[in-house]
């Protein structure tokens, strides 16, 4: 049992996890190359192969499911790949089964014996998936209604989906036996443990593309004080810059409407001008049309913005060595292309060699972690969440916790 705040969140411990038929949810959403397809890094399926060999120890047959980006998104892709480097990571076969609530799914899973894994299509193709809403309405979804009879317990492990209230998340406790997994267990406690709401300065690196989601996080932080400065890189920056009133060029500008971002301006100003502590870098990283690289202040952008400069660099790093406690998430930068990463880089390593507690959190921001170095487990924690880390630290209750919490007390505390 996992205490959160008033929560009590049930573990495998708590369900009696041997000999049944596991419906196991999983993060194992993606960084994914553009071009060519193939998933960029494979640190959330390692994680949660930890959980799957624990379930096949138990002897459990053992049915998972996952998403992998949003609709009408590149990386909007099949979970094929998944399953073969969960296989290579646990060493056992993981079937990939090509449906989710079809005829074809329905009966394998009916007839899936011990000893056994498959994992089912992307979920969120399923469009009930995309809507959000509270576990008891969930729990009357196809998705819900179609696969819980199939199973004995339900098992989420996906701490980096907790934020969502989708029914995969937060409908199947309602109507099964649930427990959060070892990956869930292990964000949870490490993170309570860790996030003392006393330790200051906190800093937050906040990057990346997902603007919206990340607007709303420094809502939250902003609205609990959690956060004494945030350091905006990436698209961030950019609407923050925009919303100051910083001339980011024509090219830029046309970035930010191409993706729907320029209805965010009001909120970002009116964020900067309640005085949350925001900080925009002063130099970026451009490039021009005819693919000539420069470095420019912020007041006099000629080309497209593609990483944050050496000023920037500079100042990030010198508020990054005297923070007590580091949260990065979302790069800094394109750092697709090899020529855009040296923001995200040199930030990553000023919090290494910074005294104070690093948590780093995001798909892309985790494959910027050298591969191999080692990392103290007792300085550095390296998340399998984005927005739902930055939500969690900002003492938010996360759906999915709050659903595990739901399926144990409506059992009485028992399973
Ligand atoms: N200036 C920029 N312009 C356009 N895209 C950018 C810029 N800076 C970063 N990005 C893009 O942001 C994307 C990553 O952002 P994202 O918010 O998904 O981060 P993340 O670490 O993967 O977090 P999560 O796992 O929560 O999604 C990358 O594809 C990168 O190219
Ligand atoms: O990468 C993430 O943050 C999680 O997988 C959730 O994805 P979403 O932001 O598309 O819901």
């Amino acid at each position: 049992m996992i205490k959160v705040s008033d929560l009590s969140i049930p573990t495998l411990d708590d369900v009696n996890a041997s000999n049944k038929k596991i419906l196991l949810r999983i993060d194992i959403n993606s960084p994914v190359d553009k071009k060519t397809g193939k998933l960029l890094d494979d640190s959330r399926i390692k994680a949660h192969a930890y959980t799957v060999k624990n379930l096949l120890e138990r002897d459990n047959a053992i049915v998972i499911l996952s998403h992998q980006g949003r609709p009408g998104d590149d990386d909007f892709i099949s979970l094929q790949q998944h399953a073969e480097l969960l296989s290579k990571h646990i060493g056992t076969n993981v079937e990939f089964i090509e449906d989710i609530i079809g005829p074809y799914a329905i009966e394998k899973v009916k007839k899936i014996e011990k000893g056994q894994i498959y994992l089912l299509e992307n979920v969120r193709l399923v469009s009930e998936e995309l809507i959000e809403a509270p576990p008891a309405q969930q729990a009357k979804t196809f998705l819900v209604r179609k696969l819980s009879p199939l199973f004995d317990i339900y098992v989420n492990d996906a701490f980096a989906a907790a934020h969502r209230s989708q029914p995969s998340l937060v409908g199947f406790p309602i109507v099964l036996p649930s427990a959060a997994g070892k990956v869930m267990e292990k964000e949870v406690s490490a993170l309570a443990k860790i996030f003392n709401p006393e330790d200051s300065p906190k800093i937050f690196v906040l990057g990346g593309g997902k603007v919206s989601d990340t607007l709303k996080i420094i809502e939250h932080l902003s609205k609990n004080r959690v956060a004494d400065r945030i350091l905006t890189g990436g698209l961030v920056a950019e609407l923050f810059a925009a919303a100051k009133g910083i001339n980011l060029g024509k090219a830029n500008m046309q970035v930010l409407e191409s993706k729907g971002l320029l209805s965010l301006i009001p909120r970002a100003r009116k964020l900067l001008l309640s005085g949350a502590p925001i900080e925009i870098p002063v130099d970026f990283i451009t490039e021009k049309q005819n693919g000539e690289i420069s470095e420019e202040p912020a007041n006099n952008i000629n080309g497209i913005i593609k990483d944050i400069g050496s000023t920037t660099i500079e100042i990030y790093s010198s508020f990054i060595k005297e923070a007590k406690v580091i949260t990065m998430r979302g790069p800094m930068g394109i750092i697709e292309d090899e020529r855009f990463r040296n923001g995200t880089k040199s930030l990553l390593k000023s919090a290494f060699e910074s005294p104070g507690y690093v948590i780093i959190g995001g798909g892309h921001m985790i494959s910027m972690v050298e591969k191999g170095i080692e990392i103290n487990e007792n300085k550095v924690h390296i998340s399998t969440g984005g927005g739902a880390l930055l939500l969690f630290l900002a003492g938010d209750k996360l759906p999915a916790l709050e659903a595990l919490h739901l399926s144990w007390v409506s059992k009485g505390g028992k399973s």
